[in-house]
Formats: C-alpha cells, structure tokens, sequence
C-alpha cells in the first residue's frame, strides 16, 4: 500500500502526477485546525505533509501520530517547530539553493528601484504629472560604487554580494555568525558587527532567517544607528524588523528609504502606515516568485518527500539526526 500524504499546496499537473505515483494523496487547502478537523481520518493516517504556509506546531502535530516526513515549498522553515518534530522523529525537508539566485534578483530589484525611486516616479508618469523635465525634487542615489552592508551571508547573501561587487562595483560587509571566506575572497566582503554594518552601510539587506535571536534584531535603536541618506532593504522575513519603529524612521528621516519584500504580518493590512509612505517600495512576498523557479522548489519538494519516505535522505534535511 502506498503511504498516505497530506498535501497542502496545489501542484503543477506533472509533479501531482509523481506525488499521486509515490503516495496516497489527499489535498487539502491548508493545515488549520478547522482543516484539520474536517479531515481528522486522513490526517491522522498521513506518513507525509507537503504544502507551504501554516504553522506545523505541536497541536498539528498531535493529530498526525503517523506522520515520518514534512516536507515544505521553501527554504525558511520558521513556520515549522522544529523541536517538536525532532521529539516526534519526523524529518523536515525544504528547498534551498534552488531559489537562491532568484531571490538575489529581487533584492536587487529592490536596492535598483529604492534608490531610483522607479516605483514612485512610475506612478507620477502615469499620472501625467510629467509636464516638463524632472529637477532635483525627483533625483534618486546613486547604487554603483557604494557600501551595501548584508545581515545574514548565506546562500542568498552570497548571491546578492555577487550582483553587487560584479555588477555594481560595491563595497561589501556582512554579519554573520561564522566567518564566510568565500565571501571575502571573491567579492572582498568584509566581516564586520552589527554597529559597524549599520553605520557604515549605503545598503542594509536582509536575508536572515527569523529565529528566536533575528526576531526584531532591527529596531529603533539599530535604525538611529544608520546613516540619513542609507536604504533598508529586506527579503528575510519580516518579524526580523520591528515594522512599528521602521515606519517611524521613515516618517521622521532617520532612513531614506526601504525595500521590502516581507512584513511582520502578511498579507500586509491594506491600511498598514508603512504602505502610505512614498520612500517604500513594497512587494508581496515574491523573492522567489519566478514561473522557473516556483516549479523548481515544487519539483525538490516532491522528490525530497519521496527521499524521505523511502529512507534516502541525502541533502535538503533540516534535521538529518531523527533518521538514526
Ligand atoms: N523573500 C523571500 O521570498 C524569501 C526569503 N527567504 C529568507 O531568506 C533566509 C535565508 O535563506 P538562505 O540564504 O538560503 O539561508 P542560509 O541558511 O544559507 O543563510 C542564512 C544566513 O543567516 C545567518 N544568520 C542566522 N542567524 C543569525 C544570527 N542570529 N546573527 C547573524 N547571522 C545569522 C547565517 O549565519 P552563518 O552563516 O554564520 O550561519 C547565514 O549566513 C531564509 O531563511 C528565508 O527566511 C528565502 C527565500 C525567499
Ligand atoms: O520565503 C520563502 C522561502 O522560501 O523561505
């Protein structure tokens, strides 16, 4: 017999045909409780979860007993508890690399269209503002040989570091917790403390994962640390800023401008300040939203689902020690 799996996220018709190949699928449309309760049967049966968004907590957890393998449409695993799950001794499964190179894009896009103020100046054109040739009134900065300072010097940051130095000619530092040699060899990156980045940098961006210890790791004392005229830029998650403090900052000047592709709360409240502020570019959480790379992520779900179940974990385990 197959094993059964929930999933929770629609698939391209190819990679559901492969799930459908491998497991006994039953898709439901998320995993809330009152999901949960509508099909106590199918969940409590379930060897495998598949979807995106949703807490996978103890309480889900609890009605799963046969649960051995989640496995998420994503490389942030933050909506995962993870120490339940090791407790319990399922695998969780994400997607890094994958989507890597994309979400680098979109930081940038955000950096470009900060500084260039395009997004804003797109709606003055279309509003037929343009009567006669621009004046310093709609100037932006300039982005190519300054200092872009990144919070977290993983696969993504990596990835922006090289659009940045290659690309732009930017100086780069970073905080991390571990030294990233390769970061400093290639791009001449520099390690430096939070302080330092902060006010050194032209360019603060994200791409932290929100732990315990990122939650709120910028806040109203870390922003007064920047300079006037520097740009926040995050594709972390948005939990990492404290959105309250950062929407004062740039009210009041204390930043120029901020790209962000995350919120504290999404979908972002259509009556959030934050979206009220010309200096805010916002986007709806679309990091990796390419047509190429959102099938990417699906098909490594499916197949680290499948790799999981059938005991050939080999890579995209968050915690590989539960499979002793
Ligand atoms: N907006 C979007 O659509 C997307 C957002 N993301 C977000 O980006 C995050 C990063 O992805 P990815 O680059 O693949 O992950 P990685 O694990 O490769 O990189 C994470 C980096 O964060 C650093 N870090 C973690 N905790 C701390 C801390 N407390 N202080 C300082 N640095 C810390 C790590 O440091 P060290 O190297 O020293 O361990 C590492 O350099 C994801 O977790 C997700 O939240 C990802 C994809 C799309
Ligand atoms: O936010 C997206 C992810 O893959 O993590």
């Amino acid at each position: 017999m197959k094993p059964a799996v929930i999933l929770y996220k629609s698939l391209p018709d190819d990679l559901r045909a492969k799930l459908d190949q491998h497991f006994s699928v039953t898709e439901v449309k998320d995993v809330s409780p009152e999901t949960v309760k509508q099909h106590a049967a199918q969940f409590a049966a379930a060897q495998g979860l598949l979807g995106s968004g949703g807490k996978v907590n103890d309480e889900l957890l609890a009605s799963m007993p046969a649960l051995r393998a989640c496995s998420t449409v994503s490389v942030g695993y933050d909506n995962f508890d993870v120490d339940a799950l090791n407790q319990r001794n399922v695998l969780l499964m994400h997607t890094p690399t994958v989507l890597t190179e994309t979400v680098a894009d979109t930081m940038m896009a955000l950096v470009l269209s900060t500084a260039r103020r395009v997004t804003e100046l797109d709606k003055w054109v279309k509003a037929g503002e343009w009567k006669k040739s621009i004046d310093a009134e709609h100037f932006g900065i300039d982005v190519h040989h300054k200092t872009l300072g990144i919070l977290g010097m993983g696969r993504i940051g990596l990835a922006l570091a090289q659009r940045a130095h290659f690309g732009f000619g930017m100086n780069i530092l970073y905080n991390a917790r571990r030294q990233h040699e390769e970061a400093e060899t290639r791009f001449g990156a520099r390690a430096c403390d939070l302080e330092t980045l902060l006010k050194e940098s032209d360019f603060v961006c994200i791409s932290l994962p929100l732990t315990a210890q990122t939650h709120h790791m910028i806040g109203a004392e870390q922003l007064k640390l920047m300079k006037p005229s520097a740009i926040l830029i995050n594709a972390g998650r948005g939990p990492v800023v404290d959105e309250q403090a950062l929407t004062a900052a740039l009210k009041d000047g204390t930043i120029h401008a901020a790209g962000l592709d995350v919120f504290e709360v999404e979908p972002v409240p259509a009556d959030a300040e934050i979206l009220t502020l010309p200096n805010v570019v916002a986007l709806p959480h679309i990091g990796s939203a390419t047509h190429e790379t959102r099938y990417g992520m699906a098909r490594d779900a499916v197949d680290n689902l499948i790799a999981a179940l059938s005991g050939k974990v080999e890579k995209n385990c968050v915690n590989p020690q539960v499979q002793a």
